[in-house]
């Protein structure tokens, strides 16, 4: 079967804690293979939003299908189906403490293909490991050995377990320095492009949203109140918008991306000159 053009489709939803209504009306696509950028001021509901479509917060109102098929109401055994199809980073990379690096990988392995050999989830959690840029000898270490950079890459390997089409990444450079962000940015493109991922991407990081997303949608009054470009966001009059992208962090992340393009392009035209001259 031909896959959907939307890999995820939300509609209509509605979430409510009580009388706090966070979401009303909020509509959504992600598009297959792009890195879709979700912003938003502090408590507009990203980590809701997100829950809701992997199916860990019942909505009040509202549709959600994934891959074309609705994720809200299913029978635990449909769920599971489409779950293994997808990985999450979690806020913080919610690693279990006591298991190690490489345990923690094998973690959904052993869910749902409990039959799989000792070898094999060794062998497994290894190349998982090493796709995420960490050294080997990170798979025996506990989560408490690594440092902060190093424990979001152990949380990706867990999420990229189960080899997913899907992954979503929940502020995936929350404190990390920038130079450890603008690696696990990298690495986050280089797994869409090189496995076809399509990536959900929760952040506050503007130099993540310049460097790899190809699109973005921001949060406010409790829906989806814009989706597209940064060029096209910025286009728009909305003041959040506005001084979000334009406000001093926003030029800041502009000038760090027109820094390193003109060093790509110093680097490229030097490798052709270098080739030219032999
Ligand atoms: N389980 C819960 N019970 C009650 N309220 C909740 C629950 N989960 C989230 N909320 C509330 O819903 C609102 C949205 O929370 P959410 O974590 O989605 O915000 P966010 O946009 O991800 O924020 P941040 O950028 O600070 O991480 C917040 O006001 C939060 O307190």
């Amino acid at each position: 079967m031909a896959e959907p053009e939307n890999i995820i489709e939300v509609r209509g939803l509605k979430n409510a804690f009580g009388d706090q209504v966070v979401h009303e009306n909020l509509d959504l696509d992600v598009r297959q293979g792009e890195i879709l950028g979700v912003v938003g001021g502090s408590g507009t509901g990203k980590s809701v939003l997100m829950r809701s479509i992997i199916g860990l917060q019942q909505p009040i109102a509202g549709e959600v299908t994934v891959f074309g098929e609705p994720t809200l109401g299913r029978a635990e055994t449909d769920a599971l189906e489409i779950r293994k199809r997808w990985g999450v980073l979690f806020q913080g990379g919610a690693l279990f403490s006591t298991l190690t690096v490489a345990e923690n990988v094998q973690v959904p392995l052993r869910e749902f293909y409990p039959s799989l050999s000792l070898s094999l989830l060794d062998e497994i959690a290894s190349y998982k490991v090493i796709m995420t840029g960490l050294p080997n000898d990170a798979g025996p270490k506990f989560p408490a050995e690594l440092s902060g950079g190093m424990r979001k890459r152990a949380g990706l390997a867990r999420a990229l377990a189960m080899d997913p089409e899907l992954l979503f990444l929940d502020e995936p450079t929350a404190g990390l320095d920038p130079i450890g962000a603008a690696a696990f940015d990298e690495l986050t493109k280089s797994l869409q492009r090189t496995l076809g991922l399509t990536v959900f991407l929760i952040t506050h990081d503007l130099d993540t949203l310049y460097a790899i997303c190809d699109r973005v949608a921001v949060l406010a009054d409790k829906r989806v109140i814009a989706v597209g470009t940064i060029d096209e966001l910025l286009a728009l009059d909305h003041p959040w918008i506005q001084e979000y992208f334009r406000g001093p962090r926003g030029r800041a992340a502009v000038a760090t991306q027109e820094a390193q393009r003109e060093r790509s392009e110093r680097s490229t035209a030097g490798a052709a000159a270098d080739s030219g001259a032999d």
